[in-house]
């Protein structure tokens, strides 16, 4: 069926950017109907084409910028913004902070919710931040290549500078991939679910310099592993651990479920907020650290901690926020779905000679309905859910124990303002102005601290 729309496909227009999408695509308008255009900024005037036309919205693709925004950044790589590795790199970095800080502001305004939101707490250098690196592998003209996909394809773009990761991930991801070149270990081809090696993972602690190595292949056994392990060692001596991990599935999933050692430890150990962490290969860490402390420190600050307090922290992952909150408290409850995280932060309780934390592997919503009927009584609740937020049931259970606050670290603003919503309906308000943090230079995405408090 044809649709009557103002905009047609393939043809060239004239446009003005009048805004920027959550997802960093720039919005132009023709009789009201939306064009999306990737690499293009408010304010600027493009001649786009239309690549795709829907019955409300359609995409153009910029053919020239013929009046550029103050805030543009010239002479990016095009990979970045393609690949979704930094789509905002054509963006000034003060202005990306604006940005983010509106965003969550206009989330708040449409909820119809009177709700102040801080400019954002940047980085000093907000590049070569990420601490994990999760490489596809694949053949590209009859060669083994690591590199990034390009935005929703599984079409390989081989990169060796991945600009916002650790340089020394970057450096170890070309060893790994020179080390399996060399050896004839076979990409992965997804079109024939066959070859050996899908994914590399580089996990490295900011503090400890201590690297993990992770080969993801589609077959039980990686071929010359032996040669393979001793030449990545030999190679970057910073390696502590190289786990292999066997995804037998035709799927998108990253991970298989097993796991097993080729060498070292388990777990490579950094440090966060002063204390000691194990983190394994499947277990959830902040990729951001430097970061990571100032959101971290923020939220345990608003959190009025003292001796005589309870708290849970759902969501906790390897127990960071749990063991930094502990010091502080009387007792600290900390639940998450990933056993493997939830032995790592048994560990690191241990590590940090830290006895006032009790750990439990399973859904929080669950988990929270548990305690809550068990009579539980926590002062304060802590959140650091996924970015599809908290269940309702999570939130009815956390009400029902009344704490005094309920403080928020969200990654995904949406699923913020949905939940401010049903706790204000159940007596919990914001009073003091939502912070964000900016994790993710150079990308869309924000993280936020908000505090609920008990009305009376
Ligand atoms: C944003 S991370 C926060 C982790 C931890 N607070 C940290 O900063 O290291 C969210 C965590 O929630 C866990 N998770 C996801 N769904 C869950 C659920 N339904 N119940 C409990 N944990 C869940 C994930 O495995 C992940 O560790």
């Amino acid at each position: 069926m044809k649709i009557d729309t103002p905009v047609i496909k393939n043809n060239e227009y004239e446009v003005n950017i009048m805004d920027l999408t959550y997802q960093g695509l720039g919005v132009a308008k023709i009789d009201d109907f939306p064009i999306f255009i990737e690499d293009t900024l408010p304010g600027e005037v493009a001649k786009v084409k239309i690549t795709k036309v829907n019955k409300n919205f359609s995409f153009g693709k910029l053919i020239t910028l013929i009046k550029k925004s103050s805030d543009r950044v010239e002479d990016v790589n095009r990979d970045y913004i393609k690949t979704g590795i930094a789509p905002l790199q054509h963006l000034k970095y003060d202005a990306q902070l604006n940005f983010k800080q509106h965003q969550v502001q206009e989330l708040f305004e449409k909820a119809k919710m009177d709700v102040d939101v801080l400019p954002t707490i940047g980085m000093d250098t907000p590049n070569k931040y990420r601490n994990k690196a999760q490489v596809p592998v694949r053949k590209i003209h009859g060669k083994l290549e690591t590199g990034f996909y390009r935005r929703h394809s599984h079409d390989l773009i081989p990169i060796e500078d991945f600009y916002i990761q650790d340089p020394k991930i970057d450096e170890a991801i070309l060893v790994v991939r020179d080390v399996l070149r060399r050896f004839h270990v076979a990409p992965y081809n997804e079109g024939g679910h066959n070859g050996v090696i899908r994914n590399i993972i580089v996990r490295r602690g900011y503090y400890t310099g201590e690297m993990m190595i992770g080969l993801v292949t589609r077959t039980k056994k990686l071929p010359m592993s032996d040669l393979v392990v001793k030449t990545i060692t030999e190679q970057l001596p910073e390696v502590k651990s190289i786990i292999q991990n066997i995804n037998l599935s035709d799927g998108n999933a990253i991970f298989g479920k097993k796991n097993v050692k080729l060498f070292g430890k388990n777990y490579i150990e950094d440090k966060l907020l002063g204390l000691t962490f194990a983190i394994s290969l499947n277990s959830f860490y902040q990729v951001n650290p430097t970061q990571t402390e100032k959101l971290y420190s923020l939220a345990i600050e608003k959190a009025n901690l003292t001796s005589d307090k309870t708290v849970i922290d759902a969501y906790c992952g390897i127990g960071t926020i749990s063991l930094a909150m502990a010091q502080h408290v009387k007792k600290v409850y900390g639940v998450e779905i990933v056993a493997n995280a939830i032995e790592d932060a048994k560990i690191n309780a241990q590590k940090n000679h830290i006895n006032n934390a009790r750990f439990v592997v399973g859904k929080a919503e669950e988990q929270m309905a548990r305690w809550q009927e068990n009579g539980l009584k926590p002062d304060v609740i802590m959140v650091d859910p996924p970015r599809k937020g908290l269940d309702e049931s999570f939130i009815n259970s956390a009400a029902k124990m009344n704490p005094q606050k309920i403080v928020y670290i969200s990654c995904n603003p949406a699923t913020l303002v949905r939940d401010a919503q049903i706790l204000s309906d159940l007596g919990y308000e914001i009073n003091q102005p939502v912070q964000p943090v900016d994790q993710f230079p150079q990308t869309v995405h924000v993280e936020t601290v908000t505090v609920f408090d008990k009305i009376n």
